[in-house]
């Protein structure tokens, strides 16, 4: 070996390749020298009682669903209510190629969301006319990563690939609680860049980028962007009601999830039932970030109903 340290590609790492066409068998052989320091030491996948995590590289394509009213696209199921009563939200990755997309995205009434996208360019309209079944004059709005929109249940929107290159999108979804007396906020469009990140108290690195007034109670879900410099650290075990989705951006960390410590990186998705305790160490080298679900000012409801 030469005196330089060798890096790996971890996707150089998967040998069982789909363009093997013969029945050969292949091997894993080791190629000795350093990983680099943004590799992670452990398989991760896991499924529990008070959490999840779905590693990046279980979304492959052969787990991938098609919507209804919907072209060219696919997209990853990354969480959803299960037992019936008890989860708020659902969580996709979606693919649009191009020239995909849809004028009848979302087909439930009572659907609220929250788009954020990170990669290539979409076109969201928003509004527009009764019945004239394509969105019509809706607002138009080009969205580029780190574009974010919120869409009350009830909106109008459609959203369309008008680009050369495929784009990629997250759609966190949720039944939105109508309180008597309260009005459903309003859609709106953003981008993160936009957005002041606010410094969590006592230290310069952990910061929340809000998208909406964290005390506007007309909001029942927030989905916010969290962001750790190196050594940054959630220093205590959180444990309160709100349930999370979190899909890591960027960078790598360390998360406790209830009872374990779980190593995770870009492009793995965390999902938390409601009071599992969680911590987290940012170990570098670069900045951990994650976009962080979690649903709030409503009721603790009673299990007299599903949702
Ligand atoms: N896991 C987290 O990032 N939790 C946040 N501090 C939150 O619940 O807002």
């Amino acid at each position: 070996m030469s005196g330089e340290p060798a890096t790996h590609d971890p996707a150089s790492l998967a040998t069982t390749s789909s363009a093997t066409t013969s029945r050969e068998a292949t091997y894993f052989a080791p190629r000795g020298g350093l990983p680099p320091q943004t590799q992670l030491t452990t398989e991760r996948a896991r499924f529990t009682t008070s959490y999840a995590v779905l590693p990046a590289r279980t979304m492959t394509d052969i787990v991938t669903s098609r919507l209804p009213h919907w072209t060219g696209m696919r997209m990853w199921v990354l969480a959803r209510p299960l037992s019936g009563f008890a989860e708020t939200f659902s969580q996709y990755v979606v693919e649009v190629s191009p020239g995909g997309g849809s004028d009848r995205p979302e087909l439930d009434p009572g659907a609220e969301a929250v788009l954020f996208v990170v990669d290539g360019e979409l076109e969201l309209t928003v509004g527009g006319s009764e019945g004239d079944g394509a969105g019509g004059e809706g607002a138009s709005y080009g969205l580029g990563p780190g574009g974010y929109a919120f869409l009350p249940p009830g909106e109008r929107w459609t959203l369309h690939n008008r680009s050369a290159a495929t784009a990629t999108f997250h759609w966190i979804r949720k039944a939105y609680e109508a309180v008597d007396g309260v009005d459903a906020p309003e859609a709106f469009v953003t981008n993160e860049r936009d957005v002041a990140p606010t410094p969590m108290p006592g230290t310069d690195a952990w910061s929340t980028t809000r998208f909406v007034d964290p005390d506007d109670v007309r909001h029942d879900l927030h989905v916010n962007i969290v962001t750790f410099e190196p050594g940054g650290a959630i220093p205590f075990p959180e444990t309160h009601v709100m349930e999370h989705g979190l899909y890591v951006l960027e960078g790598k960390a360390v998360y406790l999830l209830n009872e374990d410590w779980v190593e995770v990186e870009a492009g793995d998705f965390m999902w938390l039932r409601a009071f599992c305790p969680q911590a987290c160490y940012a170990g570098g080298p670069g900045r951990f970030r994650y976009l962080l679900y979690k649903d709030v000012h409503r009721h603790a409801h009673l299990g007299r109903f599903a949702r």
